[in-house]
């Protein structure tokens, strides 16, 4: 006799008669119900209703979502394996992911991991607690914590503080939380010590750069804080690996983070409004669309290395004001710092209007650079508040969804080309099949390609110019032109 059956059995036992009757009353229901249901997915929930398993309530939600849940008797029997389960609840709510270059936008998305609330990994039905929240994670995403305007305490093992690590909902749209708990005082001090020490050619302290390795640095007169990399320390390398717990990131991965940037900001010093992520079209040699399968920058945890005497917010402009936010009123006269007008008197107004973070020695916040559907998202719009008194230690760490930009340039078999078309008209530059530019009329393309790998140029009309296969023997650096006719 099987457990369930038994358990049926001494449940009828002890209820006689009665359980007689209700057991009508049920059967009776599940007869209208079954009337009423007709679609594939109806015959599914009936099954639900009228399965004899012990079950638990849950409430299923699309990644990161916090509306839209869909309430659930969950069976142990969908719940065998993470992925299963996964795939099965994908049948109630809307799962959207990524789809490759080429992909039908018809094609169904079938989620292939399932987290709880606390965002632990969902492996089996003892995972599942009763009326736990479950959230769907599309192959190829990573999970974004939901906006669940209250506190949620994060694994206790992950904090050197002795503390639970504490994720305080701030923002839902861009999606920002403080982190109470994250690091210690002493933490801090030894960042703070490790700035003024790095020494290394690109490492130390030095005006702030923005933009991406390939377009060269560039100082910018609107980020006028200093940085340092630190890539090697044991301090930064255990932020980096806690923050890779609080994202509930499976496994540390080196390739998938920049290094800890360290920041000073003296009096003045600001960064003005900005995306961490990079723009789709930062270079060509690289799919920088996470929602197209590609790698960017998924997010930031920013800790604050100091207490700042006035100013040095973080500031996000798009974000709506919560209830009750309110900022302190000035107590500097910001026009004797700026002149009016400045992009930082600008900020200023921003910065004590819009919704901000005020920095605290030993507190983190975590914020997304994209939506939890794998697409960049515009309104993760940030900035570094004037510092208007005191000094500014800061660290920033950014986690990408994927490999990140720059490493392949380490492979040994990297083969740096350059595609020239000095002819009149226009060409296209395929990677095998996949075209990958438009090289206009005596125009180049550079590109970091591999060993092995075929590129080929059409001519508008489709009709094949050059077709090459890339030989490293041939050297690290080539040329390949189309021919003038
Ligand atoms: O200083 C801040 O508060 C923010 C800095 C920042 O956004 C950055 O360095 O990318
Ligand atoms: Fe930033």
């Amino acid at each position: 006799m099987s457990g369930a059956k038994k358990e049926r059995d001494n449940e009828a036992k002890k209820h006689g008669a009665t359980f007689a009757w209700s057991g009508f009353v049920v059967l009776a229901l599940a007869v209208g119900i079954f009337a009423v249901l007709q679609s594939p997915q109806d015959a599914v929930i009936k099954r639900i209703l009228t399965s004899n398993y012990t079950y638990k309530d849950v409430v299923v939600y699309g990644n990161g979502k916090s509306v839209g849940g869909i309430k659930l008797a969950l069976e142990p029997q969908f719940a065998t394996s993470g992925e299963a389960l996964a795939e099965y609840l994908s049948n109630f709510v809307a799962v959207d992911g990524v789809r490759l270059v080429g992909e039908s936008s018809d094609k169904k998305i079938v989620a292939d991991r399932v987290y709880n609330g606390q965002g632990k990994l969902i492996e089996s039905f003892q995972d599942i607690d009763q009326g736990d929240r479950l959230y769907t994670v599309a192959p190829g995403l990573l999970f974004v914590w939901p906006f669940l305007g209250h506190r949620v305490h994060v694994n206790p093992v992950l904090s050197p503080t002795g503390r639970d690590i504490i994720l305080e909902s701030f923002s839902e749209s861009p999606r920002v939380f403080h982190v109470y708990n994250f690091f210690t005082d002493a933490e801090a001090d030894k960042l703070v010590d490790r700035i003024l020490k790095i020494d290394g050619e690109n490492e130390h302290l030095q005006q702030s750069h923005v933009g991406h390795r390939s377009g060269g640095k560039v100082v910018s007169k609107h980020r006028t804080s200093e940085n340092a990399f630190d890539q090697v320390s044991d301090t930064a390398l255990a932020f980096r690996k806690r923050s890779f717990d609080l994202l509930r990131i499976p496994r540390y991965q080196d390739d998938m983070c920049d290094g800890l940037q360290l920041l000073r900001y003296q009096q003045k010093q600001a960064y003005i409004a900005h995306h961490d992520y990079f723009s789709t079209q930062t270079s060509e040699d690289w799919n920088w669309n996470p929602k197209t399968g590609g790698s960017n920058r998924f997010a930031t945890v920013f800790l604050y290395l100091s207490n700042v005497t006035e100013g040095g917010q973080t500031v996000f402009p798009l974000a709506e004001m919560p209830e009750g936010f309110s900022h302190p009123p000035l107590t500097q006269d910001t026009s004797k710092l700026f002149e009016p007008f400045s992009w930082e008197q600008d900020m200023v107004d921003k910065c004590s209007t819009r919704l901000a973070s005020y920095p605290q020695k030993a507190h983190a916040i975590l914020f997304y650079s994209q939506k939890p559907n794998g697409e960049l998202d515009p309104m993760s719009l940030h900035g570094g508040c004037p510092v208007l008194e005191g000094t500014k230690w800061a660290a920033n760490l950014w986690v990408w969804n994927k490999r990140r930009y720059g490493l392949d340039e380490q492979r040994s078999d990297t083969v740096k080309v350059v595609f020239e078309n000095p002819t009149n008209e226009d060409v296209d530059l395929f990677w095998s099949d996949k075209k990958m530019a438009t090289i206009r009329a005596g125009a180049q393309q550079p590109y970091s390609s591999f060993h092995g790998h075929q590129w080929t140029i059409k001519d508008a009309t489709g009709k094949v110019l050059v077709q090459t296969v890339l030989d490293k023997a041939q050297g690290a650096k080539q040329t390949i032109a189309v021919k003038q006719v």
